[in-house]
């Protein structure tokens, strides 16, 4: 008897499987180049790059055109001529605090910006959006920072969907870990980009009204155990107080000189608190929504990949 396939949205493939989905997309980048991508504590090689996001950019290269076709079927539906007209695409990057987006989307900028149909890419991270600290403090909110109730969700769904429209300039603010806060009169400007990475823990929410993520044409959730993101969130912290918490003007400078097991301590005690109820109330959630799952190892290693198909 043929086995019956359990039916499903999604296709899930191990990294042997996906990398033969790179086709012929070459490799323009160097190991110099990707050294400046990649965060604290990330471990990403240029054959992890060859092997997963080279797949990953052919499929979102392909993704974009399908798109602009979609869009101006719409158009010519409602009798506009859209000649000439292009939607920026907009993907949503989401996942735990210390899971490694940040270095997921600075790889992805890059090697999207290489297509020559698409060399505009822009990322913003959604720290930008998050209330200033008076306001948190208003709110009563200083321990839900990363929580969905502390970013101003209007401005940043406000922000993509003036990218989207097609704004000739469009700004959103900046967050600053060094201050812990809002950097006022900073402003981070967006031009018209072909393509809008927007990073952050939360991207993926639903909500009773329109959110950010209904404006997504492409998502990514980063993944991995949690015992595996708390130890990686853990050590950052530990190499935290020889690099950033090191400057006099961090707002964490008073961690730099803790002696190990006092630092491991504090580590634990701010992702048990904040980092891991955030993940599990709100951030795992979301993980169904994605397009894409990039599922990591302990060692960080990026080795399935789950594909929503449908
Ligand atoms: N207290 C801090 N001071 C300076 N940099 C930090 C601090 N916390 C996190 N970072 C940096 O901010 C970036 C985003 O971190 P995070 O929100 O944990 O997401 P991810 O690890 O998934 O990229 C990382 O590059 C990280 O190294
Ligand atoms: C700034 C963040 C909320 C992440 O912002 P994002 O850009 O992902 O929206 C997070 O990195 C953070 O600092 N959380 C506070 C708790 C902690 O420092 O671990």
């Amino acid at each position: 008897m043929p086995r019956v396939r359990e039916l499903s949205p999604y296709v899930e493939l191990h990294r042997d499987q996906w990398r033969e989905l790179r086709s012929f997309t070459p490799l323009p980048l160097t190991a110099d180049e990707l050294l400046r991508l990649r965060g604290l504590g990330e471990k990403v090689d240029l054959r992890e790059v060859a092997e997963v996001y080279l797949p990953l950019s052919r499929l979102i290269n392909l993704q974009v055109a399908a798109r602009q076709r979609l869009y101006e079927a719409t158009t010519t539906f409602l009798g506009e001529d859209c000649r000439g007209t292009k939607v920026p695409f907009v993907i949503g990057i989401a996942g735990s605090v210390a899971v490694g987006k940040s270095t997921t989307a600075r790889i992805l900028r890059t090697l999207l910006a290489r297509w020559p149909d698409h060399p505009r890419v822009d990322l913003v991270t959604t720290d930008g959006f998050l209330y200033p600290r008076a306001e948190l403090v208003r709110r009563g909110l200083m321990h839900r920072k990363g929580f969905p109730e502390s970013y101003d969700r209007r401005a940043l769904l406000r922000f993509v969907t003036e990218v989207k429209s097609g704004a000739e300039r469009v700004s959103a603010p900046v967050y600053s870990h060094l201050a812990y806060d809002i950097l006022p009169g900073v402003e981070h400007v967006v031009e018209r980009p072909d393509i809008l990475i927007v990073e952050g823990l939360n991207v993926l929410q639903p909500g009773p009204r329109l959110t950010v993520s209904d404006l997504f044409d492409f998502s990514i959730y980063v993944d991995a155990h949690t015992e595996d993101i708390e130890r990686w969130y853990v050590e950052r912290f530990l190499e935290l107080r020889h690099t950033a918490f090191a400057d006099p003007a961090s707002h964490f400078h008073h961690f730099a000189g803790l002696p190990d097991d006092e630092a491991r301590a504090e580590a634990r005690h701010l992702w048990r608190t904040i980092n891991e109820p955030n993940l599990i109330e709100n951030i795992r959630p979301t993980r169904p929504r994605a397009t894409l799952v990039l599922r990591k190892d302990s060692d960080h290693s990026i080795n399935r990949v789950r594909l929503r198909k449908l």
